[in-house]
């Protein structure tokens, strides 16, 4: 990798894997890149996502640090992991993130030389997609990535919602138990690998995330304030669900005036996730249930005697980003809600999805998308294909923005019809 000194306005900067030594710069050029202070190395937290290859580093050689060695002025990680698609399957796929490129050497092409190494190597290991959480909206498009899980949170107030309807069904035997961080730390990774099948757009959650959660790592900066977690057990005694989260101490005067923000939410069935909604409605002082990290959708609203209460969290937007690297890969793996066939037309500005596909689904929920010479029913870029492949996106709404074009009347809504899910795609988990 270390070939790829650049040229032009980069020019003397390096693009390369980092070694295990460099970690502390690297750290530092991220706290720079992230405009955050650089309060302590989180050397623990890096050693523990170190991976060799896939901690990538822009040097400027032009420019050395104190030490005399070329600085570190952009960083760029991306790790394996599987995302979960419609019908269940985990896709591999190329997680991407750590994108900083310090304001000296920002709008010089550093990003755009970083994506460009890790895609393609990516596609190399066999990748079909890559993810990432983008910073800003207008970052990504460019390198192929579309919109592909939003977050729709909810922030509930929680006297005018009147709390959880009291018809809702209460299932005998079932209990909510507070959980230890060890207990939280041996059973939480096994029930989140139950959990992820059974929701499109989930991602793996690797073993320093648990360690970093139960506070066996640690990492300067990171939110390390004392939640609750509790687990969710039927009658016999089979763990279903957990949730995570925090209570500020606030007062109005003599009242309680308390917020309750849910971190982690993980339900295996809809009578868990009520369940934990209920518990989470009757806990003492609470005048607020914040839940920044929900899908669009979530029928929490629907639980409420006033569905009123809950108003869209402040940061509900686009969360989680998909580039396509492998349509045969990624098309055959997912899982189609109706039978349909549509020829597209894709741009791809690497290439690696260009070309005329047909895409069809049978009525038993497979699907398959190879090449084709026949003419097009849709013709779109790369990322708006992303951007409809986990079902949460609507063709018809891209048509009406005028960011795809329809090449035989209907296509769109019929690609809707193809690619839709009734649940929409949903990823909490930030990296
Ligand atoms: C997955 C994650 O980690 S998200 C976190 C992203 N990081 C941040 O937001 C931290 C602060 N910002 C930065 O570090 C940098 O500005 C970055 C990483 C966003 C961009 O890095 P740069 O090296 O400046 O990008 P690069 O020079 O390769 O730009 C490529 C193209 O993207 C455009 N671009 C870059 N950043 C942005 C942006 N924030 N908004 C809109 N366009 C952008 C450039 O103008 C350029 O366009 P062009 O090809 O038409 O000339």
């Amino acid at each position: 990798m270390g070939d790829d000194v650049q040229q032009g306005p980069g020019r003397g900067v390096e693009i390369r894997a980092i070694t295990r030594d460099e970690l502390a710069d690297w750290d530092r050029a991220i706290a720079l890149g992230f405009m955050r202070p650089h309060v302590a190395p989180a050397r623990e937290w890096r050693e523990a996502l170190f991976e060799p290859g896939r901690m990538l580093g822009a040097f400027d050689h032009e420019a050395p640090g104190a030490d005399g060695r070329p600085r570190c002025v952009a960083t760029f990680r991306s790790f394996d992991t599987g995302l979960t698609v419609p019908g269940g399957a985990l896709l591999p796929v190329d997680a991407v993130t750590a994108v900083t490129v310090n304001s000296t050497h920002r709008r010089r092409g550093l990003l755009s030389g970083m994506m460009r190494h890790d895609l393609a190597a990516a596609r190399e290991r066999g990748s079909a997609a890559a993810i990432l959480i983008a910073a800003e909206y207008n970052i990504y498009g460019r390198f192929g990535f579309g919109s592909a899980a939003p977050l729709a949170g909810l922030r509930v107030d929680v006297l005018r919602s009147g709390g959880i309807r009291a018809g809702l069904p209460v299932h005998e035997g079932h209990r909510i138990d507070f959980a230890t961080p060890a207990e939280f730390r041996e059973l939480g990774p096994g029930l989140h690998e139950r959990w992820r099948p059974t929701q499109p757009g989930a991602i793996g959650r690797f073993d320093a995330w648990w360690r970093l959660r139960a506070g066996e790592i640690d990492l300067p900066g990171f939110d390390r304030k004392q939640g609750f977690t509790a687990f969710h057990r039927t009658a016999d005694g089979t763990l279903t669900g957990m949730i995570d989260y925090t209570v500020d101490d606030k007062w109005d005067g003599a009242y309680p005036d308390c917020p309750l923000t849910v971190r982690d939410f993980v339900a295996l069935d809809r009578k868990t996730a009520n369940a934990l909604w209920r518990f989470v409605f009757s806990v003492d002082w609470v005048r607020h249930v914040v839940a920044a990290n929900l899908g669009p959708g979530d029928p929490l609203p629907l639980l409420l005697n006033d569905p009123r209460g809950a108003r869209s969290h402040e940061e509900a937007a686009d969360f989680t980003w998909l580039r396509l690297l492998d349509l045969p890969a990624a098309f055959d793996a997912r899982r189609y809600e109706a039978p349909g066939r549509l020829v597209l037309d894709v741009t791809d500005r690497e290439g690696w999805t260009a070309g005329r596909w047909a895409l069809q689904a049978a009525a038993d929920g497979t699907g398959r998308i190879v090449r084709t010479e026949e003419p097009a029913d849709l013709a779109l870029d790369t990322a708006r294909l992303a951007t409809l492949y986990l079902g949460g996106g609507s063709a018809a709404a891209l048509a009406d923005a005028g960011l795809l074009t329809e090449l035989t009347p209907g296509a769109a809504v019929r690609a809707d019809t193809l690619l839709r899910t009734a649940r929409a795609p949903w990823n909490q988990d930030s990296f």
